[in-house]
């Protein structure tokens, strides 16, 4: 199977796609995220992955979460707002429409249980109609018939799915979607978006970023993001650039791009050893600024 991967987008390409806010916008206009994340198990997920979002320009970003996760995450930032997660209503979802735009994360800290988190990601799959991010343990739960069946019909119904999986998430998936056996990198990418119909962003070292009509790499990363939560800070900065309304592919690029420089950034200021997930959002202005020159 021989295809061409892309090269990684240049500094202007991306900076085309950077969200500045218009003089006249308000916290609505700027976009909602809704983060359906934090099981009792992984409350940091969620608060890793909201704060991203902030940084990363969301004009509103709400957390629903486990109830003991609550404390948590109302702590982590003083701008969120968190609710339990049994008042998560996908049909309702972020008020969508072009001067308010919106999206959903979900996933981030799910331990991919089924029995409250399966219900949550189902239904999200179903009835949330707009952008959605499928990340961490909801992504075990997408390795399924039902999953596959509920992207399958998002895809025919024209509702963006980007999904974020590291490598052990991706052979969950391969094996769900029943994928020849030995994929790897850009190839494994691309028959997940195929068979998934969403836009993949295959994590590692180099990050590939599919959807059905190619693969592009993005290598701008460092091994000072290889700590625990750097994917839950970049599942943040993606859904932040879904819910501001740039299509699925181009912020899964940007927000890979903006996550690496972040963490390169990071690594000049703390060192390669000493950089952990929570340093990252404070470094995205630096990513930015890299990204943006200025
Ligand atoms: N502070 C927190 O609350 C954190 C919560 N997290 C959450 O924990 C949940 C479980 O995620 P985990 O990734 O730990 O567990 P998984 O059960 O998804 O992954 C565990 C297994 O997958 C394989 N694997 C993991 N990373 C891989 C990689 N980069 N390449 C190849 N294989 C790999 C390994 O076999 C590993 O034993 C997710 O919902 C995630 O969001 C993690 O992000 C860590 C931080
Ligand atoms: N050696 C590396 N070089 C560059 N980027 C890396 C490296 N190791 C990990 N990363 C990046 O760090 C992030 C790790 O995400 P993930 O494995 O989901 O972590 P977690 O589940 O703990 O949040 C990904 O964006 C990945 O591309």
């Amino acid at each position: 199977m021989t295809f061409t991967v892309a090269p990684p987008r240049t500094d202007a390409a991306l900076a085309a796609l950077l969200p500045w806010p218009a003089p006249d916008a308000h916290k609505y206009s700027r976009g909602r995220l809704a983060l359906v994340a934090g099981s009792p198990a992984y409350p940091g997920a969620a608060c890793l992955a909201a704060t991203a979002s902030q940084r990363a320009g969301a004009g509103y970003t709400e957390v629903f979460c486990a109830g003991k996760s609550l404390l948590a995450v109302r702590a982590a930032s003083p701008s969120l707002v968190a609710q339990d997660w049994r008042h998560w209503q996908p049909s309702r979802g972020a008020a969508l429409s072009p001067d308010r735009p919106g999206a959903c994360v979900i996933g981030c800290g799910f331990a991919g249980e089924g029995k409250t988190e399966g219900p949550l990601v189902m239904e999200t799959l179903h009835a949330f109609a707009g952008p959605l991010l499928v990340d961490g343990g909801a992504l075990t739960l997408l390795a399924s018939a039902t999953g596959l069946r509920l992207a399958a019909e998002r895809a025919c119904a024209g509702l963006p799915l980007v999904l974020t999986p590291h490598g052990g998430e991706a052979v969950r998936l391969a094996r769900a979607a029943q994928l020849e056996e030995g994929l790897t990198g850009a190839a494994l990418a691309r028959e997940l978006a195929r068979a998934f119909g969403a836009v993949v962003a295959l994590k590692g070292p180099c990050t590939y970023i599919a959807d059905g009509a190619g693969v592009e790499a993005m290598d701008r990363g460092t091994a000072a993001l290889a700590k625990a939560g750097t994917g839950d800070v970049l599942a943040g900065i993606i859904g932040a650039l879904l819910a501001q309304g740039i299509g699925a592919r181009d912020s899964a690029a940007l927000g890979c791009a903006l996550h690496a420089e972040a963490g390169r950034a990071a690594e000049e200021a703390r060192t390669a050893i000493c950089v952990v997930a929570e340093d990252l959002p404070s470094y995205l202005p630096a990513a930015v600024r890299a990204i943006a020159g200025r």
